[in-house]
């Protein structure tokens, strides 16, 4: 009985058989899993409970970029001999599955990892006015960068009046993926996210503010699950998500919540997979260097008059696409980059400035 116990946590922290075996690479170090962050000190679920740990001065100085940092759905070696501040000590990252990615908001702008090891990433987005398929584009190209089967799923139904219509639109959008329809005021209407989790998987939430990704998280994690695993309730009497951000499931699986998982940048975006129909239309141009405005023998254009290629569609490629060229800039810095494209570099802006100088002696 105990034993079935322990095997249940292992296979609901994503323990697979891949996973234990790179373990025993380390030797003397245990496995677990990171499910919250909060700067330097990470929470990490074990196969026997729980702990904090903080990486090693190794990791530390020879990691290159922050994404060589643990990240929430990592799986960790960490060394069980507390440090002297009594955390555990993360040695090693296991390789990733999946990585999500994502333009960090604040001054430095720097890359920020999200979360890790996401099998499925539940696109959420209301059939009310969030409805965007401009947008669902954005989430859809980070989606499919990060390694991660996305889903979409349509949220309050009950608030749409044209279902099927909307839901065929979304499908070519995401020709080939799941789109899946829900509502909160539906008996039951979490239960068709079900097939995506089991034992082993971990899924994610994204989406805009609002569109009841907690609902569904909440459904799924059920009342009593909901009071023992972090959420807790305040004096407003809404649940609030405290520290832990990687959830395990009653009934098996693990749902990865972060506040960053919200509102993810496009920097990384894998646009030509997700205009997949885009570019290989592209690829039936005349010239190969087509830029489908005036030329001949533009397959894009003719797409476009003949209604093969919707042009809202059309644009918002071309939108992310310049937007691309920026990646991982703050609107400040893009503003001076778009500057010294106009107007040249330091060096000219320099000279402009010594000759209005000297010509207003
Ligand atoms: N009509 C309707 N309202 C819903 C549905 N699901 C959630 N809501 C409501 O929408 C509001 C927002 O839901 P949340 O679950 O907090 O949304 P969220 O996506 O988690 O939002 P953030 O936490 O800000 O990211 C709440 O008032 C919910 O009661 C639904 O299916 N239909
Ligand atoms: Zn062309």
């Amino acid at each position: 009985m105990e034993e079935k116990v322990l095997n249940t946590r292992m296979e609901n922290l994503g323990f697979t058989e891949r996973i234990l075996m790179e373990a025993t690479l380390h030797e003397g170090l245990y496995l677990g899993r990171v499910i919250s962050q909060s700067k330097d000190l990470y929470r990490v679920a074990m196969t026997d409970g729980e702990l904090y740990a903080e990486v090693s001065g190794k990791m530390r100085h020879q990691a290159a970029s922050v994404l060589e940092f643990p990240v929430v759905g990592d799986y960790v070696m960490v060394d069980r001999e507390s440090d002297e501040k009594g955390n555990g000590i993360i040695h090693e990252i296991l390789h990733r599955k999946s990585l999500f990615v994502r333009k960090a908001a604040g001054k430095t702008q720097k890359p920020q990892a999200v979360g890790a090891n996401i099998d499925t990433v539940f696109l959420c987005m209301a059939l009310n006015n969030d409805y965007n398929l401009r947008r669902l584009e954005r989430y859809f190209a980070v989606a499919l960068d990060s390694g991660a089967a996305p889903v979409i799923v349509l949220t309050k139904s009950d608030l749409c009046g044209n279902l099927e219509e909307k839901k065929m639109e979304v499908e070519k959008t995401v020709l080939g993926y799941d789109v899946l329809v829900t509502s909160a005021y539906v008996e039951n209407g979490h239960e068709i996210l079900k097939p995506y989790l089991s034992a082993g998987k971990t899924v994610a939430f994204i989406g805009s503010s609002g569109v009841g990704k907690s609902t569904l998280i909440n459904r799924l994690l059920g009342e009593e699950a909901m009071e023992t695993q972090g959420l807790r309730n305040d004096d407003k009497g809404r649940h609030t998500t405290t520290s832990r951000e990687l959830f395990l499931l009653p009934e098996g699986g693990a749902v990865i919540d972060t506040p960053g998982m919200r509102e993810l940048g496009i920097d990384h975006a894998n646009i030509e997979e997700s205009f997949e129909d885009i570019s290989d239309l592209a690829l039936q141009c005349r010239f190969h260097d087509c830029r489908h405005e005036k030329e001949p023998g533009c397959a894009i254009k003719e797409a476009l008059e003949e209604g093969r290629l919707d042009r809202a569609r059309y644009e918002n490629y071309l939108k992310l696409k310049a937007e691309n060229k920026y990646e991982g800039l703050s609107s400040r810095q893009i503003e001076d980059r778009k500057i010294k494209e106009m107007f040249g570099g330091k060096k000219e802006m320099k000279k402009l400035r010594k000759e209005f100088k000297s010509k207003n002696r």
